[in-house]
């Protein structure tokens, strides 16, 4: 645990306090390491690496491939446009991609009945990137806000997204996923129990080698606006709430126990969702449980890093590296993220 245990500091002793850095200057000046190039880069104690990038895409019915005005540069793409994009990200040694679907009207209903659709758009990409871009590892989420026409994760009775019927849907969603080709499982729905559902039932079906990334702690965040954007789904949810069932942004502790939870039921991974406004909980996390961890930069930090570049105020390159750093720092294994083929690109050119 980096907490101290103690509810007082216990004084230095002579020894060490001799040792401060901030008694010894000029002998300790901390900027000579920081005075040349290579120097800076010697002590580096973070790196950014392609390894690192996981890439959310998004994917819908038609043959067309849309532009999301509300995320520059992000497209919803065709299955095929699709497999061309995840092949130049495969190329550039992107490990991970993330597929999201932008399911069409007629077929969402309450029930979210596409999502166990084996040949739903999600699994016709997941056969096609499988099929052409092998090597590139396939995430898929298990929730049902892309299918469901009131845009929650669950199913609702009696006003309330409901837990457990829930979790009946998610299983049956993540099995089709899977046969389809999903190497990951994410569930992202924070109802209670979906790791463990999910889990049993893959073992069950013989998926013994399918990794579950759990959003672990997913907050109920205003900084998923483009992101509903992006998927269609924002008409659909309204000014509805998700905080009956995701994090309130006030919490910290509690995110420390759904991540212990989600582990104890068989996550071999976990996440904290959004990133940049989240760090400390990357740093808690990874601390606490040492096991590989991820933050989601979400559509709204890439939208705001985006609109304030495109006003001049910012250097997009620049925020988008250190961001990306940040979270390395922060105690992260990788990070999701929108602009993980641009950054991709810029590791390769060696800047
Ligand atoms: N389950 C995936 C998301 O909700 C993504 C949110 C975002 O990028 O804003
Ligand atoms: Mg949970």
């Amino acid at each position: 645990m980096s907490e101290n245990p103690l509810p007082f500091r216990r004084p230095a002793p002579e020894a060490e306090r001799a040792d401060l850095p901030l008694s010894a200057y000029p002998r300790v000046r901390l900027r000579r390491p920081r005075a040349s190039d290579w120097s800076r880069r010697l002590v580096a104690e973070n790196v950014l690496t392609v390894d690192d990038l996981i890439w959310p895409v998004f994917v819908h019915e038609g043959d067309d491939v849309i532009d999301v005005p509300s995320m520059p540069g992000v497209r919803r793409h065709s299955v095929d446009s699709l497999v061309d994009a995840v092949g130049e990200a495969g190329e550039l040694g992107v490990p991970l991609i993330a597929i999201f679907p932008a399911v069409d009207a007629e077929r969402k209903n309450d029930e979210g009945t596409e999502a166990t659709n084996p040949d739903n758009v999600v699994c016709r990409a997941v056969r096609a990137v499988k099929q052409h871009v092998p090597d590139v590892g396939v995430l898929c989420d298990a929730a049902l806000d892309p299918f469901t026409s009131h845009g929650h994760d669950g199913l609702i009775r009696d006003g309330y997204v409901q837990n457990d019927i829930t979790l009946e849907v998610l299983i049956r969603q993540a099995l089709i996923q899977v046969e389809a080709g999903c190497d990951i499982i994410a569930p992202s729905d924070m109802m209670d129990g979906r790791v463990g559902a999910i889990r049993e039932a893959l073992e069950a079906h013989g998926h013994h080698n399918v990794q579950i990334m759990s959003y672990a702690a997913k907050y109920a965040s205003a900084f998923y606006g483009p992101f509903r954007d992006a998927i269609g789904s924002k008409a659909n949810l309204g000014k509805a709430t998700k905080a009956t069932y995701q994090m309130n942004p006030a919490n910290g502790d509690e995110a420390m126990r759904e991540v212990a939870m989600d582990i104890a039921e068989g996550a071999d991974m976990v996440m904290v969702k959004p990133g940049m406004p989240y760090l400390d909980l990357c740093r808690r996390v990874k601390d606490a449980f040492h096991l590989p961890t991820f933050a989601y930069q979400v559509s709204g930090e890439y939208a705001m890093l985006n609109a304030a570049a495109d006003n001049g105020w910012l250097d997009r390159e620049k925020v988008m590296m250190e961001s990306l750093l940040s979270f390395k720092r922060a105690g992260c294994d990788g990070v999701l993220t929108y602009f993980a083929v641009e950054a991709a690109k810029r590791i390769r050119a060696g800047d």
